[in-house]
């Protein structure tokens, strides 16, 4: 591999203006995020870096300044995908950092999921990234166009392609969203054909074996978070089939997404409308009239109460923690006034 320049690293103008002018600190873009380290790229070769706090505030495809040993600067994010941790306490988790094209891989099979699909919409427009849809499979139906339009219908933003994974010359056609220092980052199910995608881009034959025919499912087979060159001179993330995934803080990611809807709320006869019952509802008038799918109103709903909750369930759990700080050093003060008192 000859060795990448900045650019070819994906560096850009956004971090060019987060430095003073004549600032020529060596850069580096991190490949992987270790428990004490963190892996990165520099236009001399690779580097191991120490972090000056946990590594978990760096993510793959981070940009950061370093001295050789230790990173002294994390520079700020042109784009973020995070989602909410799974397990008991909330915490946002960083999937990737820098990604241009969030690539939302689903198959044209019973892994197609609407709902599904506009999460991960959602994701990428709160992270700012561009929205893709590759959907693989196309060879095992003679409904692949079908499945694109019903894709299509979901964002008129998003790219949609359909394709056979395993044919390289099919799945080069990503290659526009992952060349010249571009960054390309692929999620979706296990199964759906990530692997087999990043394979032909990268040219890089990662374990792929074959899913078991009574699993569905398929089996989990990419090993670690990683970014990786491609053949048409870009990166690709490839992030581990991401199952329980939450959204939290992409209000605005799910009203770009849902654009139709926000924009029929604001001809609603009250401001406060629940687009139930209201006369006067400009939502549901456009179900009455075709315009909407009462489906689309309802997963509108849903993501946004999840989003609500799981947001609110941070930011309380954040509030819990500094009250509990705070009760400690007034409990003090408190008993001490108290007997000063008797
Ligand atoms: N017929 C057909 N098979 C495909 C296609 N894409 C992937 N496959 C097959 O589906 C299986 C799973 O593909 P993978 O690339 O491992 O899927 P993955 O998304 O990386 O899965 P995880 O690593 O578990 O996240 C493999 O047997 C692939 O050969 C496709 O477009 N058409
Ligand atoms: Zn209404």
């Amino acid at each position: 591999m000859n060795t990448p320049t900045d650019a070819g690293l994906g560096w850009s103008a956004h971090f060019d203006r987060q430095l003073d002018a004549g600032d020529t600190s060596p850069r580096a873009r991190i490949v992987a995020v270790h428990r004490d380290r963190v892996e990165a790229l520099t236009p001399d070769g690779p580097a191991l870096l120490r972090t000056p706090e946990e590594t978990g505030h760096y993510a793959v495809g981070d940009w950061v300044l370093h001295d050789g040993v230790h990173v002294t600067r994390l520079m700020d994010r042109e784009t973020v995908i995070q989602r909410r941790s799974a397990g008991p306490v909330a915490k946002d988790q960083l999937i990737a950092a820098n990604v241009g094209t969030l690539g939302i891989v689903t198959s044209c099979n019973d892994d197609f999921n609407e709902a599904r699909l506009e999460r991960y919409l959602a994701i990428a427009a709160a992270g700012g990234c561009l929205p893709m849809v590759v959907l693989t499979k196309a060879d095992l139906t003679d409904e692949a166009d079908d499945y694109a339009r019903r894709a299509q219908r979901l964002s008129p933003l998003a790219t949609v392609l359909t394709l056979d994974a395993r044919e390289p010359e099919e799945a080069r056609r990503l290659d526009p969203w992952c060349r010249d220092g571009q960054t390309l980052a692929l999620v979706g199910s296990s199964g759906v054909g990530k692997t087999t995608l990043q394979n032909a881009l990268t040219g890089i034959e990662a374990a792929t074996r074959g899913i078991r025919e009574d699993d569905a499912k398929g089996r989990h087979t990419t090993p670690a978070r990683a970014l990786r060159r491609t053949l048409a001179g870009g990166w690709l993330i490839d992030t581990p089939g991401m199952r329980e995934l939450q959204l939290s803080g992409v209000a605005e990611g799910i009203a770009e997404v849902f654009a139709d809807i926000e924009d029929l709320t604001t001809a609603c006869r009250f401001r406060d409308c629940a687009h139930e019952a209201e006369p006067g509802c400009a939502v549901q008038a456009a179900i009455g009239d075709g315009r909407l799918d009462a489906a689309r109103l309802e997963r509108w709903r849903k993501l946004g109460r999840e989003d609500r909750y799981n947001s609110e369930s941070i930011a309380q759990a954040r509030a819990r923690f500094r009250a509990a700080g705070k009760m400690h050093r007034h409990g003090k003060t408190r008993g001490d006034w108290k007997r000063g008192d008797r």
